[in-house]
């Protein structure tokens, strides 16, 4: 089965080089708000459906395409609703592919060629919203401390205090070991003894956003909100904090060690949503789905060696959990590190 989706996140209006709904071509470059996520999977599964019925072409087996429309709402009424109709058919599947992780071109420091990651396991995820209720009052006559100020400091320690570096203990370690030929020396050898050398290597990849995200369940605060006036104490202050979870955490883990960093009554804590890491699909030799996937990549990418990786972010594929054991998440394109931010 191939999965896409259609919807994209929202679009504010200031901050774009080109109008994010435009699609406009700019030096080799498609602009426009979903560009990535998720309309060139979408273009590719349709133009190769186009392609093979232009070429009369017969797939030796049946396949699914599903295109989602809610992805980016968790998939309740597009993903969830093809599985439902699919169990409710008996439907078992060989494997399934979403969009995820990308031929990393310059994004994995010490690897001088492009390498192609194939998701096989992706992150869990936790919302909380924290919310501090305090008397209100007038600015002329503050208190020692107010809701602002007791959210604001439980937010900073968030922050300050990361959940423990994970490196060694999870699928990420797979991936380095399989692209340790990769690296220079000493990274290669560093790399493929890991049981000796992950300490240090763990160290160097909390260094920046995009391998921090592989090594732990990462802390974002996402939304801040309080006050209306600016000579108004407000009762109320909330923030919003998404952790995406670590392979080697569960929700309840992370749930105990947010709420002792946190350590404070006054901060009240609800569970806005979460789920855990998914399971680690097979990647072995004899696993037709991720043998399928590697072929196909190495003859579009022909120079790039493929490695088994970690989604960091959710992808629609999670909801199909029970109609098959592997799940493969990899869009085709190349990824530069400029592009992260994109
Ligand atoms: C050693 C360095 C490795 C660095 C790996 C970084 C590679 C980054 C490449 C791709 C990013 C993955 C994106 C996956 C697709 C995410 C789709 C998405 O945004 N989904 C939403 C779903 C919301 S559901 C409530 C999300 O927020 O995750």
């Amino acid at each position: 089965m191939i999965l896409a989706h259609l919807d994209v996140v929202p679009a504010p209006p200031e901050g774009w080089d080109v109008p994010p709904f435009s699609g406009e071509e700019r030096d080799g470059y498609i602009y426009g708000r979903g560009t990535l996520d998720d309309k060139s999977c979408v273009i590719g599964v349709l133009q190769a459906l186009e392609l093979m019925l232009k070429r009369g072409y017969k797939p030796k087996r049946s396949f699914y395409i599903g295109l989602g429309h809610d992805e980016e709402v968790s998939g309740h009424n597009g993903a969830m609703k093809i599985v439902e109709r699919l169990q409710s058919r008996g439907v078992k599947l060989l494997f399934v592919l979403d969009e995820g992780l990308a031929v990393l071109d310059g994004v994995i420091q010490g690897v001088k060629r492009p390498v192609a990651l194939i998701g096989t396991t992706e992150k869990g995820s936790i919302t909380l919203n924290l919310t501090v209720n305090q008397p209100p009052g007038h600015s002329s006559m503050p208190p020692e401390e107010t809701s602002i100020g007791i959210l604001s400091a439980a937010v900073s320690r968030l922050e300050r205090n990361p959940l423990p570096n994970m490196f060694g203990v999870g699928p990420e370690a797979s991936m380095f070991e399989q692209l340790a030929g990769e690296f220079a020396f000493p990274l290669n050898v560093m790399m493929a003894n890991l049981w000796l050398f992950s300490p240090i290597i763990s160290r160097v990849l909390e260094r920046t956003p995009s391998s921090n995200a592989i090594v732990r369940t990462t802390t974002a605060i996402t939304i801040f909100n309080a006050g209306v006036k600016s000579n108004v104490i407000p009762r109320m202050a909330r923030a919003t904090v998404n952790f995406r979870i670590h392979p080697g955490q569960t929700v309840t883990e992370v749930l105990d060690i947010v709420r002792n960093t946190i350590s404070d009554e006054r901060v009240e804590i609800s569970v806005l949503n979460s789920f855990d890491p998914l399971p680690i699909s097979p990647f072995d030799e004899s696993n037709f789905g991720y043998q399928t996937l590697q072929r196909t990549i190495h003859s579009v990418f022909s120079a790039a060696p493929v490695a088994p990786g970690v989604c960091i972010g959710n992808t629609d594929s999670r909801h199909f959990v029970n109609l098959t054991d592997s799940i493969y998440r990899f869009s085709p394109f190349k990824m530069k590190s400029e592009d992260l931010s994109r």
